[in-house]
């Protein structure tokens, strides 16, 4: 098991992580869900060894990384946010040159090559070189680098940025396969709740360095059990009518979307009526009124006031 204990770090007068407490089991598929400059690379960094703490600490298997972390890089693959690769050599050069990085030679590397090339799908592509690929082909062959020496968990930070959906969802399968099948432990940030909440047992979720809530995706959940949330949907959304919702006592929070208003009510209150009727007033015609089972976009904005993606 791998803990972080009050791990924080602080750049000048700024905390970027703070106390930060996580614990992530083998097996597992754990979720670091935050926007931007939440502190999630800083923490991931401070995990890998790339980043000193100002305080706290690293555990793995009960006993501090920090000093010695070379037992523990051996057992974890990193995919940065960043694509770190040639872009004149081909994929599969790449993978041959990272290969050797890790002391892998002869059969055993050409071997190791066509796994991981089998894994991340670009074993028909082998011989292209990377600078032709797409931005979703070069993530891949990113992931695929982190896994040439057999790691039992990949650290990912952030993997999904800027590229195709197709792509993402083959980078969100092969996830979910090397935990089915290998086992793989993996810690996965994004700032995608959509993206953690498909893939994640476990999620924690920061923000300004804080951790502000931690759990199963259920149990994070529960946090705004007192709550629901109401969907309304109209072709155009009227300025007064959204003023009139925000007004309303029995209204707990209003977000506006190009032709939908989500709106958090308490869990018993009865707010179709009084929604219609604000419609009516403000000659505003509504396409629906739905209930909505809350996501975790919709904790994040109970806990902070914002949307996640502002
Ligand atoms: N080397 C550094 N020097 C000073 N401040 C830093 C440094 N690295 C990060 N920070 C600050 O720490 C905070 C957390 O940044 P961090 O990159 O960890 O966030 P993040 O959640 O990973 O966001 P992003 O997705 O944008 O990378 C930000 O306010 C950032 O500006």
């Amino acid at each position: 098991m791998i803990e972080l204990i009050d791990l924080t770090k602080k750049f000048k007068q700024n905390f970027a992580v703070k106390n930060l407490n996580m614990f992530i089991e083998k097996g597992e598929i754990v979720g670091l869900l935050g926007p931007n400059g939440a502190g999630k690379s800083t923490a991931i960094s401070m995990l890998s060894s790339l980043v000193e703490p100002t305080s706290g600490d690293v555990q793995f298997e009960n006993k501090s990384i920090l000093k010695n972390p070379s037992s523990f890089r051996k057992i974890v693959g990193m995919v940065p946010q960043e694509i770190a690769l040639y872009e004149d050599l081909t994929a599969e050069e790449n993978l041959q040159f990272f290969g050797r990085i890790y002391q892998l030679r002869g059969k055993k590397l050409s071997k190791k090559v066509d796994e991981v090339l089998e894994q991340i799908g670009l074993t028909d592509r082998r011989k292209d070189i990377v600078k032709k690929f797409s931005g979703g082909m070069k993530r891949r062959l990113n992931i695929g680098v982190a896994m040439l020496h057999d790691p039992e968990m990949l650290i990912m930070d952030e993997p999904t940025v800027g590229i195709d959906p197709q792509s993402r969802n083959y980078i969100l399968d092969t996830v979910k396969r090397l935990n089915a099948e290998r086992q793989m432990t993996v810690l996965y940030t994004s700032h995608y709740m959509e993206e953690v909440e498909f893939l994640c047992d476990r999620i924690y979720i920061m923000d300004k360095g804080n951790l502000i809530a931690a759990g199963t995706k259920e149990e994070i959940k529960q946090i705004i059990s007192s709550e629901k949330t109401v969907s309304i949907k109209a072709e155009i959304l009227k300025h007064d009518f959204i003023q009139a919702l925000e007004e309303n006592p029995l209204i707990n929070r209003v977000t506006v979307g190009e032709k939908e208003v989500t709106i958090l009510v308490p869990k018993d209150a009865n707010v179709f009526s009084e929604v219609i009727k604000l419609a009516e007033t403000n000659g505003m015609e509504l396409t629906s009124v739905d209930n909505k089972t809350p996501t975790l976009e919709d904790v994040f904005l109970h806990l902070t006031g914002r949307a996640l993606r502002d």
